[in-house]
């Protein structure tokens, strides 16, 4: 015999493990606070109505099948609710977590309004006739009872949010639709091992399958689409709070402060806010796309917050370092170099030390045109979006990215190991360390405030970029060569020092080294990458919890290179990985490497 509490045990609860297990990387502060308040409101707001809908006979359960009863509803009923949030919040987190937020907003104002209204009004309607339909003891009382319930809820979080539903209506559909089958099924089978019963009086006896009444089919759709919606609205709120980070300066914290603003954010209609902010980001995701395939898929793994500044931080970089990289008109490049020079002295104008950061967004006094003439629209839009997060970052950094592209401006050469790993500390140790300012401020744990002891964690965080830097240069030897007449292996690696620069510089040939002192170079910088990477792994246990695992994945999808290289019998010409390997070693990074850090 099939008790209530057997068929969460069997049914629900086993999947909520396995959904919890799968989820484990993704859920942070705000995932978790999220569905504690949604299955609080699920709980407050079903209590009164199931008890009524028990009440007036429209359900019972045989008394053998349950532990005890509160009011007229059993206890594993009353636990159903908070089930069902649970189940499907996690399921849809897994659907709907992959798309930036800000992508997902409406700037058109006539589209906007016309989305939120006709639905509402569509829905008042609904809510009228639901009232009619409740008449006790008639065929059309529980649906009555479900459309009069449900109704006014999603027209509130059809305000706020249904402009954004839309927009990823296919995750947000597929997050609905498959628990809500998966409900449907147990729930025949519950009918059908008369665990509870519907009653043929108050119901429409239309069945969908065997012994599942159209209601039964119908409140499960709809409570799962309330549970999504309400997972939209906080998203939503979310998502304007970290694009538009001026107009909503609070970051994650359970206080009242906090709830206000993400209030006042899921009232907030898109079209009202700067469009431009938003165009940035977009030109700034554009680029990561086309330019990196390991940090894009990589970003995915971070929280939606964490990832777009990480995005605005790499798609900065990128346009800065192809400035020096790309542009063959020598005193152009030197112009553009002199122009993110003074633009990073206008940033930071206002900082006491080196490390000094902010945590409130200042108004930045900027004057865009002299950029305007010099720059491109691309690289205005970089500008831009760094400028609306460079409040809480520090600055020295970037003057050691500057510093390190006045070495490429220059052709310094590299000597021995202690300029590469100067170098390499310019420019990405630092982007290291920025990283690391990116996840403290955006892990939504206000424990983690911005002060200037992170001496450990950054020192690690200049090693971690200094290891991946090591792996660029040792897979690049060939592209550098060929394309910017540039080498980065030391001096002191070779035989003929200036027969080899000459041939790698000036020559552009380098596969006139041959293939074995290629590997030889490329297995010594790897060497010396992997010894940076040992020694600033264990770092990785003090960032916050929710990016350990993705960390891990990020430098292990990047590192992933050294063993196309060593692999490989020739030296390759730019080695790389198949997307299915890149998401293969992030899959096992996020989920069995990073345990490690994780307990
Ligand atoms: C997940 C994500 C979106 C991360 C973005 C990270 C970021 C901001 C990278 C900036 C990259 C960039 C363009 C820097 C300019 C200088 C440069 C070229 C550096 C090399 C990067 C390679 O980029 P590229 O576009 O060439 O990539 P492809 O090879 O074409 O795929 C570098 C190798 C530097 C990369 C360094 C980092 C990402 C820092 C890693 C360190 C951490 C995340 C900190 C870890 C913390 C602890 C405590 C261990």
């Amino acid at each position: 015999m099939l008790t209530y509490i057997d068929f969460h045990l069997k049914y629900t609860l086993t999947v909520i493990g396995v959904l919890s297990l799968i989820a484990r990387p993704f859920i942070n502060r705000s995932e978790v606070f999220k569905i504690a308040f949604i299955s609080a409101i699920a709980f407050v707001y079903t209590t009164p109505w199931d008890n009524y809908v028990v009440y007036s006979d429209a359900w019972n359960y045989p008394l053998d099948r349950v532990l005890a009863t509160i009011g007229y509803v059993p206890i594993e009923e009353y636990m159903f609710f908070i089930i069902q949030t649970v189940l499907t919040s996690l399921w849809a987190l897994l659907c709907v977590r992959w798309s930036t937020p800000c992508l997902n907003f409406n700037y058109d104002k006539r589209s906007y309004q016309l989305i939120r209204w006709v639905p509402i009004t569509i829905l008042a309607i609904v809510t009228i006739v639901g009232y009619k339909l409740v008449i006790p003891g008639q065929g059309t009382f529980y649906l009555g009872c479900i459309l009069c319930w449900v109704s006014p809820v999603i027209i509130f979080l059809w305000y706020g949010a249904g402009n954004f539903f839309v927009k990823k209506i296919i995750p947000s559909t597929f997050a609905i639709v498959v628990p809500s089958l998966y409900l449907c099924w147990i729930d025949q089978l519950a009918l059908k091992e008369n665990v509870w019963h519907i009653n043929e009086k108050t119901s429409l006896n239309i069945f969908i399958v065997d012994d599942l009444p159209i209601e039964e089919a119908f409140f499960f759709f709809v409570v799962n689409l309330i549970i999504v919606l309400v997972g939209a609205c906080f998203d939503k709120a979310s998502g304007v709070i970290e694009t538009y980070t001026s107009e909503y300066p609070l970051r994650f914290s359970i206080s009242w402060k906090y709830v206000c603003q993400l209030f006042s954010a899921f009232a907030t209609s898109e079209y009202n806010m700067p469009h431009i902010v938003t165009e940035d980001i977009k030109e700034s995701i554009e680029i990561i796309t086309v330019a990196s395939k390991s940090f894009t898929t990589a970003s995915f793994l971070f929280p939606a917050g964490i990832r777009l500044d990480l995005i605005i931080l790499y798609s900065f970089c990128r346009v800065t370092d192809d400035m020096i990289d790309d542009e063959l008109d020598v005193e152009k490049k030197k112009r553009k170099f002199e122009l993110t020079e003074r633009f990073i002295k206008e940033l930071f104008h206002d900082r006491k030390s080196d490390y000094d950061v902010q945590t409130k967004p200042q108004e930045l006094k900027i004057d865009w045109t002299k950029y305007e003439s010099e720059l491109t629209d691309r690289e205005m839009s970089c500008f831009r979006a760094l400028s609306r997060i460079a409040f809480y970052l520090p600055r020295k950094p970037f003057d050691e990215l500057l510093a390190g592209y006045k070495w490429d401006i220059e052709g310094r050469l590299i000597r021995n190991e202690d300029d590469l790993l100067l170098y390499s500390t310019y420019v990405a140790g630092s982007v290291g360390a920025l990283c690391v300012y990116v996840m403290m401020y955006r892990c939504d744990n206000d424990k983690y405030d911005l002060v200037e002891n992170y001496d450990y964690i950054i020192e690690k965080a200049y090693q971690m970029g200094r290891a991946l830097q090591l792996v660029n240069i040792a897979r690049d030897i060939v592209t550098d060569s060929e394309t910017l007449g540039r080498c980065y292996v030391p001096t002191e690696y070779m035989d003929d020092e200036e027969e080899e620069i000459r041939i790698l510089c000036h020559e552009k040939q380098p596969r006139s080294l041959g293939d074995k002192k290629l590997k030889k170079y490329s297995t010594r910088l790897i060497h010396l990458a992997n010894k940076q990477q040992l020694e600033s792994l264990d770092a990785i246990r003090c960032l916050p919890h929710v990016t350990r695992g993705s960390v891990l994945a990020t430098t292990d999808i990047y590192r992933g290179l050294v063993s196309a290289i060593l692999s490989s019998p020739t030296y390759p010409a730019r080695a790389s990985l198949s997307k299915t390997k890149k998401i293969l070693i992030g899959l096992n990074s996020l989920y069995i490497k990073s345990i490690q850090y994780v307990v």
